[in-house]
């Protein structure tokens, strides 16, 4: 009998990777999960009640990963572009239902991560009640720095993490201030989806989200871990 080889209708591309210090092999990004107003102060610049209003998941595709510090063109549709500096955890296993105690253990690295928002297309979004994909889910919305294997102590709970625009801090707080941990994040997420290698968590930013322009230069910090340099670029013609 003749043997069917299966072969894909075009060639679908390459996976999006991040590298990893240390390591020659590049963690290869399966999904992109994203906490929203993780922390108390950014909930309330949005107009939020961090008391009556817990965090939330949204999603980036896999392929809005920027990495190794590439340019970021200004997206299309929008007046509004701003960043948001997040803890990016990198897990290297996965599960469904994992206890916060066990949570930690799934995480294969962390970096530094910036969540861009169209915050323009946010707010029409919010007050139309519609979903808010074009506003956090466009091309290149997801740059993250090189990852840092986590040691045995797990994914960090505490440090400085800022951003800076042109050299002006715009963004500092401690990731102690997280409303959820990042185990409280991965339980919470494994309880809507099961999670597996590759998944990147954005785990929600700190207040003073501003604006962009082409021609700027972020960077981004979180104790501990390499800086992330980016430079928004004009927009792709
Ligand atoms: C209001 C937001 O933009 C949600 C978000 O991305 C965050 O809080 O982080």
């Amino acid at each position: 009998m003749q043997s069917l080889a299966i072969q894909p209708l075009f060639d679908p591309g390459p996976r999006p990777t991040l590298a990893i210090v240390g390591r020659p092999e590049r963690f290869p990004v399966r999904r992109i999960y994203c906490v929203g107003r993780n922390y108390a102060a950014h909930a309330r610049e949005m107009g939020g009640d961090p008391d009556r209003e817990p965090p939330f998941f949204f999603q980036k595709p896999a392929d809005a990963v920027v990495a190794d510090g590439a340019d970021v063109p200004y997206p299309p549709r929008t007046d509004d572009l701003q960043h948001e500096v997040e803890l990016v955890v990198a897990l290297g296993r996965g599960g469904r239902n994992i206890p916060v105690a066990e949570a930690g253990a799934l995480v294969f690295a962390q970096a530094v991560g910036i969540d861009l928002t169209r915050r323009d297309l946010q707010a029409a979004a919010r007050k139309a009640g519609k979903p808010w994909d074009t506003a956090k889910a466009f091309d290149h919305s997801a740059p993250v720095g090189i990852l840092h294997p986590v040691g045995p102590a797990g994914p960090l709970t505490r440090g400085r993490i800022w951003l800076a625009v042109n050299g002006d801090r715009r963004q500092q707080a401690d990731l102690a201030d997280m409303t959820w941990s990042v185990a409280e994040v991965i339980a919470e997420l494994s309880t809507l989806f099961d999670l597996a290698p590759g998944d990147l968590i954005f785990t929600g930013t700190p207040s003073g989200v501003g604006s962009l322009l082409p021609g700027d230069r972020i960077d981004a910090g979180i104790d501990g871990l390499e800086p992330l340099v980016t430079r928004i670029v004009p927009p792709v013609a």
